[in-house]
């Protein structure tokens, strides 16, 4: 193996830039070339490509984005441009794709393999929604710029006696919502992937503003519902409530990584050039119980479905049932 690409796509994700120096350095320590192909599956069709020097990923580590740029490139689910993306690749005598992104950049790559091009994963999404590993490239920083804003939001909430309906992004992943909820106290938290009844959070609104609590907070997952049909809704309960709803989107998806995003998509982004020198290929990098975990695409997406953390989010329901 003498050269290989990298790209980024899909939603960029805090950390994404990590993953790509360790790619980078990782390869010119092995003696290997690296070429960054820019927006996604986009350039690879265009050949939109060239060799990256550790000078160009230099500093990146701190930048939140993705300096490969990313793009949503629908036409790549046709079989002619997967052919056009594996010519551009051979023609440049590219043995072998790493690509950072989430479920849908997984599919795309899965469609380079069974064209019989080498390719191996990296979970790059804030979402968190990528089966098989507990933690994917950008979740960490993501939750923890919504923690940021939904503290904000309470020091205003509780001046006024408000309840806030703080909408996080997930798709329809519960995951941000619910650490974000945990992290915060909040008094409820709305995911796609539980029901829930409105009666019952206004009672616990209400329950809370009755044992003193000042104000209120209800993460909604966007996967759910709007922010404004959410307040709609809980003023058909409660038409006398003071509430105020508020959409932190993508906001929650720029900044600095977080040391934990830095750091997971480093090791990642090396060690997927360690498994293409070792053959491997179908295969994406992950972690379980904090360790380095490698999962088979194909089986992965083929038969699990990503699962959000139902202990903490009933850990939720449970503290604030007074
Ligand atoms: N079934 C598929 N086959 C081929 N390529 C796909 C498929 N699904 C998605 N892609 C490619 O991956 C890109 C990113 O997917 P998307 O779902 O937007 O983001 P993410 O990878 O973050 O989930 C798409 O714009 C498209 O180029
Ligand atoms: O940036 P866009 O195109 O508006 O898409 C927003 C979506 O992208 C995300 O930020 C990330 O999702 P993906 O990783 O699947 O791209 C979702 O949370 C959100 O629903
Ligand atoms: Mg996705």
């Amino acid at each position: 193996m003498k050269r290989i690409a990298v790209l980024t796509s899909g939603g960029d994700a805090p950390g994404m830039n990590a993953a790509i120096r360790g790619v980078v350095d990782q390869a010119a320590h092995h003696g290997i070339e690296v070429f960054g192909v820019f927006y996604g599956y986009k350039g690879l069709v265009e050949g939109d490509f060239r060799k990256l020097t550790i000078e160009d990923c230099q500093d990146k580590i701190r930048r939140g984005g993705t300096f490969l740029y990313s793009a949503r490139y629908p036409e790549f689910k046709e079989e002619a441009y997967q052919l056009k993306a594996v010519e551009q690749m051979k023609s440049n005598e590219i043995d072998a794709l790493i690509v950072i992104g989430g479920d849908g950049t997984f599919n795309g790559a899965l469609q380079l393999q069974k064209v019989g091009f080498p390719i191996i994963g990296i979970p790059g999404t804030i979402d968190n929604d990528i089966p098989g590993t507990e933690y994917t490239i950008g979740f960490d920083t993501a939750t923890n710029v919504a923690l940021e804003e939904i503290d904000r939001i309470s020091d205003t909430a509780a001046s006024h006696n408000r309840t806030f309906v703080v909408e996080v992004m997930g798709r329809h992943a519960g995951d941000i919502a619910t650490w974000a909820g945990v992290a915060s106290g909040a008094d409820s938290i709305i995911i796609p992937e539980a029901d829930f009844d409105m009666e019952d959070v206004v009672r616990r609104v209400n329950n809370g503003r009755k044992s003193g609590k000042d104000h209120s907070i209800i993460v909604l997952a966007e996967g759910v519902m709007g922010v404004n049909e959410f307040v709609r809704n809980f003023k058909l309960v409660d038409p006398e409530h003071s509430i105020r709803g508020v959409t932190l989107a993508h906001i929650q998806r720029g900044g600095s990584p977080t040391a934990r995003d830095r750091v997971f998509a480093t090791l990642m982004g090396a060690k997927a050039v360690d498994a293409l020198l070792n053959g491997q290929n179908g295969i994406y990098m992950g972690i379980r119980g904090e360790q380095l975990a490698t999962f088979d695409i194909a089986e992965t997406l083929q038969e699990k479905s990503h699962i959000v953390r139902h202990d903490l989010y009933q850990l939720n329901l449970d503290l604030t049932d007074k």
